[in-house]
Protein backbone atom coordinates (compact mmCIF):
# COMPACT_ATOMS: atom_id res chain seq x y z
CA UNK A 1 0.00 0.00 0.00
CA UNK A 2 1.41 3.52 -0.47
CA UNK A 3 0.69 6.09 1.80
CA UNK A 4 -1.52 9.19 0.31
CA UNK A 5 -0.76 12.27 2.64
CA UNK A 6 -2.63 14.12 0.50
CA UNK A 7 -2.06 18.14 -0.82
CA UNK A 8 -2.42 20.60 1.97
CA UNK A 9 -4.09 23.72 1.01
CA UNK A 10 -2.64 27.10 0.45
CA UNK A 11 -3.52 28.57 3.69
CA UNK A 12 -1.85 25.58 5.33
CA UNK A 13 1.22 25.73 3.94
CA UNK A 14 1.67 29.43 4.46
CA UNK A 15 0.96 29.34 8.12
CA UNK A 16 3.74 27.54 10.04
CA UNK A 17 1.56 27.06 13.23
CA UNK A 18 -1.35 25.00 10.93
CA UNK A 19 1.53 23.27 8.61
CA UNK A 20 3.02 21.94 11.99
CA UNK A 21 -0.59 20.83 13.24
CA UNK A 22 -0.99 19.63 9.57
CA UNK A 23 2.32 17.24 9.65
CA UNK A 24 2.06 16.12 12.59
CA UNK A 25 -1.36 14.74 11.71
CA UNK A 26 -0.63 13.36 8.25
CA UNK A 27 2.76 11.52 10.13
CA UNK A 28 0.07 9.90 12.77
CA UNK A 29 -1.81 8.72 10.31
CA UNK A 30 1.27 6.72 8.54
CA UNK A 31 1.80 5.22 11.85
CA UNK A 32 -1.88 4.02 12.31
CA UNK A 33 -1.53 2.62 9.39
CA UNK A 34 1.82 0.44 10.22
CA UNK A 35 0.31 -0.57 13.42
CA UNK A 36 -2.15 -2.20 11.48
CA UNK A 37 0.47 -4.21 9.59
CA UNK A 38 0.52 -6.79 11.52
CA UNK A 39 3.79 -6.22 12.90
CA UNK A 40 4.75 -7.04 16.49
CA UNK A 41 7.83 -5.79 19.00
CA UNK A 42 10.88 -4.60 17.55
CA UNK A 43 9.92 -4.61 14.10
CA UNK A 44 7.14 -2.75 14.99
CA UNK A 45 8.72 0.01 16.91
CA UNK A 46 11.21 0.25 13.84
CA UNK A 47 8.81 0.64 11.03
CA UNK A 48 7.22 3.15 13.04
CA UNK A 49 10.08 5.38 13.73
CA UNK A 50 11.09 4.84 9.91
CA UNK A 51 8.03 5.49 8.41
CA UNK A 52 7.06 8.40 10.29
CA UNK A 53 10.98 10.04 9.78
CA UNK A 54 10.98 9.57 6.63
CA UNK A 55 7.57 10.97 5.32
CA UNK A 56 7.99 14.19 7.78
CA UNK A 57 11.68 14.45 6.02
CA UNK A 58 9.56 14.06 2.62
CA UNK A 59 7.35 16.74 3.23
CA UNK A 60 9.51 19.35 5.00
CA UNK A 61 11.84 19.08 1.94
CA UNK A 62 8.98 19.78 -0.22
CA UNK A 63 7.26 22.50 1.50
CA UNK A 64 9.69 23.67 3.51
CA UNK A 65 13.12 23.20 1.28
CA UNK A 66 15.02 26.29 2.33
CA UNK A 67 15.04 25.04 6.44
CA UNK A 68 17.18 22.95 8.40
CA UNK A 69 15.56 19.82 10.12
CA UNK A 70 16.43 18.28 13.41
CA UNK A 71 15.00 14.92 13.57
CA UNK A 72 15.52 12.04 16.39
CA UNK A 73 16.22 9.73 13.75
CA UNK A 74 18.03 11.30 11.76
CA UNK A 75 22.17 10.52 11.72
CA UNK A 76 23.54 14.59 12.06
CA UNK A 77 26.84 14.80 10.16
CA UNK A 78 29.13 17.41 10.90
CA UNK A 79 28.22 20.00 8.07
CA UNK A 80 23.96 19.22 8.49
CA UNK A 81 25.13 20.12 12.69
CA UNK A 82 27.01 23.88 11.05
CA UNK A 83 23.81 24.42 8.60
CA UNK A 84 21.17 23.90 11.75
CA UNK A 85 23.47 26.04 13.55
CA UNK A 86 23.37 28.91 10.96
CA UNK A 87 19.97 28.02 9.56
CA UNK A 88 17.40 31.03 10.62
CA UNK A 89 14.26 28.14 10.59
CA UNK A 90 14.92 25.02 12.10
CA UNK A 91 12.35 21.90 12.31
CA UNK A 92 12.94 20.22 15.64
CA UNK A 93 10.86 16.77 14.90
CA UNK A 94 10.37 13.87 17.14
CA UNK A 95 8.62 11.38 14.24
CA UNK A 96 7.38 8.71 16.90
CA UNK A 97 7.96 9.73 21.04
CA UNK A 98 6.77 7.04 23.01
CA UNK A 99 8.18 4.29 20.73
CA UNK A 100 7.22 1.51 23.31
CA UNK A 101 4.20 2.30 23.75
CA UNK A 102 3.30 2.58 20.13
CA UNK A 103 4.51 -0.88 19.82
CA UNK A 104 1.83 -2.18 22.58
CA UNK A 105 -1.78 -1.79 21.02
CA UNK A 106 -4.10 -0.42 21.72
CA UNK A 107 -2.48 1.91 23.96
CA UNK A 108 -2.51 5.76 22.95
CA UNK A 109 -0.19 7.40 25.05
CA UNK A 110 2.82 7.83 21.55
CA UNK A 111 3.06 11.24 19.66
CA UNK A 112 4.66 12.81 16.94
CA UNK A 113 6.38 15.97 17.78
CA UNK A 114 6.74 18.52 15.01
CA UNK A 115 7.87 22.38 16.34
CA UNK A 116 9.63 25.01 14.75
CA UNK A 117 12.54 27.02 16.05
CA UNK A 118 13.28 30.70 14.76
CA UNK A 119 15.88 33.08 15.53
CA UNK A 120 16.77 31.80 19.01
CA UNK A 121 13.08 30.41 20.20
CA UNK A 122 10.09 28.42 19.57
CA UNK A 123 7.41 29.83 17.54
CA UNK A 124 5.64 27.30 16.46
CA UNK A 125 4.92 22.89 17.57
CA UNK A 126 2.33 20.79 17.00
CA UNK A 127 2.02 17.29 19.33
CA UNK A 128 -0.31 14.78 17.66
CA UNK A 129 -1.56 11.88 19.39
CA UNK A 130 -3.03 9.78 16.51
CA UNK A 131 -4.68 6.87 19.26
CA UNK A 132 -6.91 9.55 20.75
CA UNK A 133 -7.60 11.61 17.89
CA UNK A 134 -6.16 14.54 18.62
CA UNK A 135 -3.33 17.28 17.33
CA UNK A 136 -2.40 19.57 20.01
CA UNK A 137 -0.72 22.65 18.32
CA UNK A 138 0.24 26.42 18.53
CA UNK A 139 -2.24 27.76 15.72
CA UNK A 140 -5.36 26.74 18.11
CA UNK A 141 -3.63 27.22 21.41
CA UNK A 142 -5.57 24.37 23.93
CA UNK A 143 -7.63 25.94 27.08
CA UNK A 144 -6.82 24.17 30.12
CA UNK A 145 -9.61 22.78 31.82
CA UNK A 146 -10.19 23.81 35.01
CA UNK A 147 -8.31 21.89 37.90
CA UNK A 148 -10.06 18.52 39.19
CA UNK A 149 -8.10 17.21 41.16
CA UNK A 150 -6.80 19.08 44.94
CA UNK A 151 -4.28 16.84 44.89
CA UNK A 152 -1.55 17.39 42.36
CA UNK A 153 -1.29 14.89 39.84
CA UNK A 154 2.58 14.46 38.62
CA UNK A 155 2.91 12.35 35.32
CA UNK A 156 5.43 10.07 35.38
CA UNK A 157 7.50 7.60 32.64
CA UNK A 158 5.73 4.21 32.94
CA UNK A 159 9.12 2.56 32.10
CA UNK A 160 11.55 4.51 34.09
CA UNK A 161 10.32 7.17 36.00
CA UNK A 162 13.09 8.96 38.09
CA UNK A 163 13.51 8.13 42.10
CA UNK A 164 13.78 11.93 42.81
CA UNK A 165 9.89 12.41 41.45
CA UNK A 166 8.87 9.97 43.70
CA UNK A 167 10.41 11.82 46.81
CA UNK A 168 8.57 15.13 45.46
CA UNK A 169 5.41 13.81 45.19
CA UNK A 170 5.53 12.67 48.55
CA UNK A 171 6.51 16.34 49.78
CA UNK A 172 3.86 17.78 47.44
CA UNK A 173 1.57 15.03 48.70
CA UNK A 174 1.10 14.33 44.71
CA UNK A 175 0.01 11.31 43.07
CA UNK A 176 2.29 9.66 40.27
CA UNK A 177 0.23 8.75 36.98
CA UNK A 178 2.55 6.95 34.55
CA UNK A 179 2.82 6.95 31.27
CA UNK A 180 4.69 6.62 27.74
CA UNK A 181 6.13 9.78 25.56
CA UNK A 182 7.43 13.19 26.96
CA UNK A 183 5.29 14.70 24.97
CA UNK A 184 1.66 12.84 25.64
CA UNK A 185 2.72 14.00 29.71
CA UNK A 186 3.37 17.47 28.82
CA UNK A 187 -0.20 17.06 26.72
CA UNK A 188 -1.47 15.29 29.85
CA UNK A 189 -0.86 18.54 31.73
CA UNK A 190 -2.57 20.42 29.07
CA UNK A 191 -5.77 18.03 29.04
CA UNK A 192 -6.24 17.86 33.21
CA UNK A 193 -4.98 14.32 33.24
CA UNK A 194 -2.07 15.55 35.16
CA UNK A 195 -1.38 18.66 36.94
CA UNK A 196 2.60 18.39 36.19
CA UNK A 197 5.51 16.75 34.27
CA UNK A 198 8.64 16.71 36.13
CA UNK A 199 11.97 15.26 34.63
CA UNK A 200 15.65 14.68 35.09
CA UNK A 201 18.22 11.89 34.11
CA UNK A 202 18.63 12.11 30.01
CA UNK A 203 16.49 13.13 26.94
CA UNK A 204 16.81 15.17 23.48
CA UNK A 205 15.75 18.34 22.03
CA UNK A 206 13.25 16.95 19.87
CA UNK A 207 11.86 15.18 23.25
CA UNK A 208 10.17 18.28 24.49
CA UNK A 209 10.33 20.59 21.84
CA UNK A 210 7.03 20.51 20.16
CA UNK A 211 5.06 19.62 23.47
CA UNK A 212 6.88 22.87 25.48
CA UNK A 213 5.79 25.22 22.84
CA UNK A 214 2.31 23.86 22.82
CA UNK A 215 1.97 23.89 26.65
CA UNK A 216 3.74 27.52 26.58
CA UNK A 217 0.74 28.51 24.28
CA UNK A 218 -1.84 26.92 26.58
CA UNK A 219 -0.33 29.26 29.66
CA UNK A 220 1.68 26.49 31.49
CA UNK A 221 4.47 27.21 33.19
CA UNK A 222 7.36 25.21 31.36
CA UNK A 223 11.52 25.31 32.46
CA UNK A 224 14.73 23.40 32.99
CA UNK A 225 14.59 21.98 36.82
CA UNK A 226 17.00 24.87 37.72
CA UNK A 227 14.21 26.85 36.37
CA UNK A 228 16.59 28.32 33.52
CA UNK A 229 14.83 28.58 29.91
CA UNK A 230 14.51 25.64 28.12
CA UNK A 231 16.74 26.49 24.67
CA UNK A 232 16.55 24.78 21.72
CA UNK A 233 18.84 24.64 18.41
CA UNK A 234 21.91 24.08 20.58
CA UNK A 235 25.14 22.54 19.44
CA UNK A 236 24.66 19.34 21.65
CA UNK A 237 21.27 18.82 21.45
CA UNK A 238 21.11 16.63 24.73
CA UNK A 239 18.72 18.69 27.29
CA UNK A 240 18.58 16.05 30.29
CA UNK A 241 15.22 17.95 31.92
CA UNK A 242 12.35 19.58 31.97
CA UNK A 243 8.99 20.97 34.20
CA UNK A 244 6.01 21.40 32.73
CA UNK A 245 3.27 22.73 35.04
CA UNK A 246 0.50 24.49 35.89
CA UNK A 247 1.37 27.96 36.82
CA UNK A 248 0.61 27.75 40.47
CA UNK A 249 2.98 24.69 41.15
CA UNK A 250 5.81 26.25 39.69
CA UNK A 251 7.26 27.67 43.20
CA UNK A 252 6.81 24.84 45.25
CA UNK A 253 8.74 22.54 42.46
CA UNK A 254 11.47 24.61 42.05
CA UNK A 255 11.72 24.67 45.66
CA UNK A 256 11.63 21.52 46.21
CA UNK A 257 14.77 20.58 43.78
CA UNK A 258 16.48 23.31 44.62
CA UNK A 259 16.65 22.02 48.21
CA UNK A 260 17.28 18.33 47.08
CA UNK A 261 18.38 17.57 43.75
CA UNK A 262 17.24 15.80 41.07
CA UNK A 263 19.76 12.62 41.78
N1 LIG B 1 16.98 8.94 30.66
C1 LIG B 1 16.68 9.18 29.38
N2 LIG B 1 17.66 9.35 28.45
C2 LIG B 1 17.37 9.61 27.17
N3 LIG B 1 16.11 9.73 26.68
C3 LIG B 1 15.11 9.59 27.56
C4 LIG B 1 15.33 9.31 28.94
N4 LIG B 1 14.14 9.21 29.56
C5 LIG B 1 13.21 9.43 28.60
N5 LIG B 1 13.78 9.64 27.40
C6 LIG B 1 13.09 9.87 26.13
O1 LIG B 1 11.87 10.56 26.37
C7 LIG B 1 10.79 9.95 25.68
C8 LIG B 1 9.74 9.54 26.69
O2 LIG B 1 10.22 8.50 27.52
P1 LIG B 1 9.32 7.93 28.70
O3 LIG B 1 8.08 7.41 28.06
O4 LIG B 1 10.14 6.88 29.37
O5 LIG B 1 9.05 9.09 29.58
C9 LIG B 1 11.34 8.76 24.91
O6 LIG B 1 11.47 9.15 23.55
P2 LIG B 1 11.34 8.10 22.29
O7 LIG B 1 10.18 7.21 22.52
O8 LIG B 1 11.17 9.06 21.14
O9 LIG B 1 12.67 7.39 22.24
C10 LIG B 1 12.68 8.52 25.56
O10 LIG B 1 13.69 8.09 24.67
MG1 LIG C 1 11.20 11.00 21.95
Amino acid sequence: MTFEPGTPADDIVADDHRFAAWLAEVAGRRLLEVRGEGLEGKELKDAGDRAAHELLMELLATYRPDDAVLSEEALETASDKSARLRAAKVWIVDPLDGTREFSEPPRDDWAVHVALWENGTLTAGAVAQPALGETFNTGTPPQVPARTSDRPRIAVSRSRPPAFVEALAKDLDAELVPMGSAGVKMMSVVRDVADAYVHAGGQYEWDSAAPVAVARAAGLFTSRVDGSDLLYNQEDVYLPDVIVCRPELSEAILEFIAKHGTD
